[in-house]
């Protein structure tokens, strides 16, 4: 099952330097395991945003939902999640 995945990242002003390094750097780590294990089809920076758009291949909602509760960052983000169907017209599925 496909969802695009929109995540907004607010992290606090006064998050600790030290701490705020080793989330993003756990973060980075934890969405490339799932990208190389196919499941995080897309990342993409939203322009000019602290935000992405993600495209993520899981078996079902419940699998997506642990993904994403598993996020070093989720909380600090807002997630909105689409679930997406094959287009009639699409040339590539
Ligand atoms: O920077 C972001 O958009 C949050 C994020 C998701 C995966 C990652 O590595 O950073």
């Amino acid at each position: 099952m496909l969802f695009a995945v929109r995540m907004d990242v607010v992290l606090p002003l006064d998050l600790d330097p030290g701490l705020r390094d080793e989330l993003l750097a756990t973060e980075k780590a934890y969405s490339q395991k799932l990208q190389r294990e196919g499941k995080w089809l897309h990342l993409w920076r939203v322009v000019g945003e602290y935000s992405n758009l993600s495209v993520f291949d899981v078996s079902d909602n419940g699998e997506l939902h642990d993904l994403l509760w598993n996020l070093p960052l989720f909380k600090y983000m807002s997630v909105s999640v689409t679930p997406l169907a094959q287009h009639p017209s699409a040339l590539a599925g």
